[in-house]
């Protein structure tokens, strides 16, 4: 079955939607864990005294009081009651603060509670004490990912809406929020449940096979793929160690860059030959209805890191190539040698990759006579979108959530292959 592919490769050339945890996917669990979660802790008792009257706040405290009953109901361990609103407004705050307490110990991801989080995280991020953390791969890979025709980033986490967006939004990468279509948290249901990973595609309006999700959590995974979606495990460093048989039945990132890089190497493209960005008269770049868009200088940056090991082993075809080619130019005079290889960086390599095939091309020519060093660049032919479009497209997912009650978005068009190829071309020619 398709979605069952364990292969990267061969399910991101499928997927046009990235699916995306927050804590342990995009984000250190050490950030969530020894960051915000003790800053929510430290002020909740403050934040609640000053704020107690706010409609935001009022509602927090009636789904936890709500959620504390049914807890009481349901004999769950250790719950922690909230007095009724007949208490007094010290007594409630107790109990908020109590209860709130007790379910962050448990790391309970309950929407009550994450509401109430995302409004004291607000604070934080508002006066300036924190900053969400993401991992250097991830702003190339969202723009990447978004850059190409028909292809969409969501987020899907635990984390309230407004907490992925706060995160998103003033991140130490600075604001994401441009790169993401949507966000998505537990209104939609839970996150180890198959139906919300249903209601996801069909709010966004896609098939489900046509989404790849990346999490952190077997069990999130294993959901995402009972409702037909593809899933990839993201394995950070921090995170809690796989369980046995998990790299078996998923395919294991480390970095977020290993998706455009596998991206821009499908099968199609490999069997294509190089481009050149063609000129008009007055010698611009022409944008042609075939040229894949180009990536920026950062995507590059996060691509070329995941693909030294790649260049290192290339290197060495490489240099057995011109061991090869001297014995040719040796055997046969008058003979050209065109090498063309891919842009190697000098930058330290800290992730592995996938395999993929070197790309070694050699050409016999005759008679040519002189040498030359060129760079192949191929253009883009796609825009960002405003960070106002982008926001209303937010909102409009955001909504449809909480009204639950998915609406069709219109269709996504049909994929187009992103393809980054930054080469070099080195011909060597000798007279003889
Ligand atoms: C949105 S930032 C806060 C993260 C959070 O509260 C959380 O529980 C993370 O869970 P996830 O589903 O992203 O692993
Ligand atoms: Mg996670």
């Amino acid at each position: 079955m398709a979605n069952e592919l364990k292969d990267i490769n061969d399910i991101v050339k499928k997927c046009k939607i990235l699916l995306l945890d927050i804590e342990g996917t995009t984000t250190s669990i050490s950030f969530v864990k020894d960051k915000l979660f003790p800053y929510a802790e430290e002020k909740v008792k403050q934040f609640l005294e000053s704020q107690w009257e706010q409609d935001d706040v009022k509602e927090a405290v009636t789904a936890l009081r709500k959620l504390a009953l049914e807890d009481k109901e349901k004999s769950v361990d250790g719950v922690v009651n909230i007095p009724g609103e007949d208490a007094s407004k010290e007594d409630q705050i107790e109990g908020v603060v109590n209860n709130v307490k007790w379910q962050m110990s448990a790391d309970r991801k309950a929407g009550p509670l994450k509401q109430l989080q995302g409004l004291i995280w607000k604070q934080g991020y508002d006066n300036g004490d924190i900053k969400g953390h993401v991992y250097d791969d991830v702003s190339p890979a969202l723009e990447q990912w978004q850059s190409v025709e028909g292809q969409k980033v969501y987020i899907y986490s635990s984390g309230s809406v407004q907490a992925q967006k706060l995160l998103f939004g003033q991140s130490e990468a600075g604001d994401l929020l441009r790169f993401i279509e949507g966000h998505f948290d537990t209104a939609v249901g839970a996150k180890q449940e198959a139906d919300s990973y249903s209601a996801i595609a069909e709010s966004i309006g896609c098939k489900p096979d046509e989404i790849l999700f990346l999490t952190d959590v077997v069990k999130e995974a294993e959901a995402a793929r009972a409702a037909g979606l593809h899933a990839a495990l993201v394995s950070r460093e921090g995170n809690a160690p796989l369980p046995a048989g998990a790299g078996a039945a998923f395919a294991v990132l480390h970095s977020l860059a290993q998706l455009a890089s596998n991206k821009r190497k499908t099968e199609a493209q490999d069997e294509l030959p190089a481009k050149i960005a063609k000129t008009d008269n007055e010698g611009n770049a022409k944008s042609e209805p075939d040229v894949e868009p180009v990536i920026s200088a950062s995507v590059e940056k996060e691509i070329k890191k995941s693909e030294k090991m790649e260049v290192e082993e290339e290197e060495k075809v490489i240099s057995s190539a011109k061991e090869v080619k001297e014995q040719k130019e040796a055997e046969a005079a008058c003979v050209v040698t065109e090498t063309i290889v891919e842009e190697v960086t000098d930058e330290p390599m800290d992730i592995p990759v996938a395999d993929v095939e070197p790309i070694v091309i050699e050409e016999i020519v005759e008679n040519t006579e002189k040498k030359k060093t060129d760079e192949m660049v191929i253009d883009s032919t796609k825009s960002e979108p405003s960070t106002t479009e982008s926001k209303g497209k937010e909102d409009m997912v955001d909504e449809r959530i909480k009204e639950n009650s998915p609406k069709k978005a219109a269709p996504v068009a049909e994929e187009t292959p992103p393809t980054v190829i930054t080469e070099i071309e080195e011909v060597t020619m000798k007279k003889f």
